[in-house]
């Protein structure tokens, strides 16, 4: 066990009434979070400290795929063995995860983290500023089922005129979620931001590689209550160990997930998520003459029509498109992935008759 000064309660490590019967069930003693993550090997957190951890026997030969292993931010239960180290046995139901699709291996996924609460959503104003990309974060969350709030960051790079531009651009497109536009370097907006945390929440940020996702984490936990440093003072690996996602908890409360690697995030089945991350379209797409109108070139087309008078963007419109085909292509990748499998397993079965 590490750290001991730093105990804190299960509520201020986001624990929630969700979870109360897992807690029943393996006994409070036993419940811990998974903090960090490294290759197969995970630090785990309750009141009573830090803990490094794997999983025991069971889960791994259990396990169908990577999501029957833990992940940042689950809930799990464990024992404690000498010297800090624990075993993790069982994990709690995911309220939500946030996944994307693995590298290289089509239609795939994998869980990034799970049980968050809100996403903080970060596109820079700079010249690499995309409205697009911003909504395309958006489907991700609604389809997780986790609240977004957009940061518009690096605005000391521009004057106010230009800043108010782009507020009223992000605000007519994206209404109803709100937006906190901060910057690093001059620091406005941090106490905006800051504010928004709430205790026992957890937040985790999305944007694209460079927006500023890390600056903005280290500016706000620059009174980290505890880094997981205390894996650096066990393992033989160094500090390095903790590269990997990892969960920081604020001193005046609030977890946050930093997500390196969040650039191959696609939209992984998210047709319920592009669905209210585009509202409008979606509820003129209901008075379309055909009931599986694309809105690419039908008739009667309520989207088509709606985009040729202007009531919605040329941008919007293809944006949509856009990811609509993303998620078509996904769907259609897994299907295909299902049907080797099941082909695969015929083909195995086939050759084992022939040899009895
Ligand atoms: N001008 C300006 N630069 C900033 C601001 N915030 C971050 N930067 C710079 O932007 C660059 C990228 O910042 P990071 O925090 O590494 O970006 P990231 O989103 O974490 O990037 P990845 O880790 O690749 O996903 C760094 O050089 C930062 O110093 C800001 O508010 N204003
Ligand atoms: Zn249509």
């Amino acid at each position: 066990m590490t750290d001991k000064k730093y105990i804190i309660s299960l509520e201020s490590l986001g624990f929630g009434p969700e979870f109360e019967v897992f807690k029943a069930e393996i006994g409070e003693q036993n419940l811990a979070r998974v903090i960090a993550e490294h290759k197969e090997r995970y630090i785990v957190k309750n009141e009573n400290g830090e803990y490094i951890a794997e999983v025991i026997g069971n889960l791994r030969f259990s396990a169908h795929s990577r999501f029957d292993f833990p992940s940042v931010g689950d809930w799990v239960s464990i024992s404690v063995y000498e010297g800090g180290k624990a075993f993790i046995h069982r994990i709690a139901n995911r309220k939500n995860a946030l996944k994307r699709q693995a590298v290289g291996k089509d239609g795939e996924e994998q869980i990034i983290a799970a049980n968050i609460n809100y996403a903080f959503v970060v596109e820079a104003v700079n010249r690499d500023f995309n409205i697009n990309r911003f909504q395309r974060f958006l489907t991700i969350c609604y389809e997780a089922d986790i609240e977004p709030i957009l940061i518009l960051n690096k605005i000391d790079l521009i004057g106010k005129d230009k800043l108010s531009e782009l507020s009223k651009l992000i605000s007519s497109r994206i209404p109803n979620v709100d937006l906190i536009t901060t910057s690093c370097y001059d620091s406005s907006g941090i106490s905006a931001l800051r504010e928004a945390i709430q205790i026992g929440k957890t937040y985790c940020f999305l944007g694209s590689s460079g927006v500023g996702k890390s600056t903005l984490v280290n500016r706000l936990s620059g009174a980290v209550m505890m880094q997981t440093n205390s894996v650096s003072e066990t393992s033989d690996r160094g500090k390095h160990t903790t590269s990997h996602r990892h969960l920081v908890v604020l001193k005046e409360g609030g977890l946050l997930i930093d997500n390196p690697g969040m650039r191959e995030v696609g939209i992984a089945n998210a047709q319920m998520g592009l669905e209210s991350s585009f509202q409008h379209i979606t509820r003129l797409s209901e008075t379309c003459h055909f009931k599986d109108c694309a809105h690419r070139h039908e008739k009667g087309c309520a989207v088509l029509k709606a985009l040729e008078n202007g009531e919605i963007g040329k941008d919007n419109y293809q944006n949509y498109l856009k990811m609509q085909r993303e998620t078509e292509h996904f769907e259609a990748s897994e299907l295909d992935r299902k049907q080797k499998g099941k082909k695969l397993s015929k083909l195995i079965k086939h050759v084992n008759n022939r040899r009895t």
